[in-house]
């Protein structure tokens, strides 16, 4: 069932897809953005928009085209229908739209996150933010990771060692105080507020540290940044220290550190 996806995922060819699917969902999105579109609320309070959902549309349907027989789990999709049971080895995790908060008041730090996992673990991701119009991927395993700005040729990314005073960023969705004091358990004097899944790819690109979580997040929110960072050189743990995994329950992640070198 998945011989085309393996050998599409061991030349490369597969995040390379990804990354054109991720940018037509951007297309579908920027017409949205700082257009006067109108949040609704979910049954968690998060805002979703009709973007998101035409994001989410477009996304299924291309890989369904691509790749039949793999299961997908997408956020909207979720929202509306409820947990479905986790797939099998091989699925899809994806949030067409995170950071909605941010898109909705205008900011740039919205993503397109579309990440492939195969046992639990990111084996593929691309994370893109249309209103910079940048996109960063993973690439064959053991051949790094890139970016490039839409239309123009792919560069390769890494992360940087660790720093004399390391740089954290951190979810707006904390005070100051509490925001100071995580970064400094992780080390850093310096942080910064970033929306959405662009954390990972900052790290990835080697201008930041650490991105320390607290809070609850969905694994859809994670995956391809985690995908992009890992293939960086950098990597994202649990709360026990072990990698990040997928396919837990409610597809509920704990909290995690994300660290560059
Ligand atoms: N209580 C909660 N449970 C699960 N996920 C939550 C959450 N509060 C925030 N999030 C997730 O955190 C994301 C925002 O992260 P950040 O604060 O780093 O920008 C949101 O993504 P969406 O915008 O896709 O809904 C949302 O999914
Ligand atoms: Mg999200």
């Amino acid at each position: 069932m998945t011989e085309r996806l393996t050998a599409d995922l061991a030349s490369g060819a597969l995040a390379e897809a990804l990354a054109d699917i991720a940018e037509d969902a951007a297309r579908v999105i920027l017409p949205y953005w700082r257009s006067g579109v109108v949040a609704e609320f979910k049954a968690d309070e998060s805002p979703v928009t009709q973007a998101d959902r035409e994001a989410e549309a477009l996304i299924l349907a291309r890989l369904a085209e691509l790749y039949p027989d793999v299961p997908a789990v997408a956020e909207e999709d979720h929202a509306a229908n409820g947990a479905a049971e986790v797939p099998g080895d091989w699925f899809w995790l994806i949030d067409p739209l995170d950071g909605t908060r941010g898109f909705v008041e205008g900011r740039e730090s919205f993503t397109v996150n579309i990440a492939l996992i195969h046992k639990g673990a990111p084996v593929a991701g691309v994370v893109t933010a249309p209103a910079t119009q940048i996109t960063w991927r993973s690439a064959a395993p053991g051949a790094g990771a890139f970016r490039r700005r839409f239309g123009e040729v792919w560069q390769a990314i890494r992360v940087r060692n660790r720093p004399a005073s390391p740089m954290a960023l951190l979810s707006h969705s904390m005070t100051d105080e509490e925001a100071q004091r995580l970064a400094s358990r992780h080390g850093c004097v310096q942080w910064q507020g970033t929306d959405s899944s662009l954390k990972f790819c900052l790290i990835a690109e080697g201008r930041f540290d650490a991105y320390p979580r607290t809070g609850p997040t969905s694994e859809w929110d994670t995956a391809a940044g985690q995908a992009v960072l890992e293939a960086a050189g950098g990597r994202v743990m649990a709360e026990d220290g072990s990698p990040l995994r997928y396919g837990k329950s409610c597809y509920a992640n704990g909290g995690f550190v994300a660290l560059g070198g």
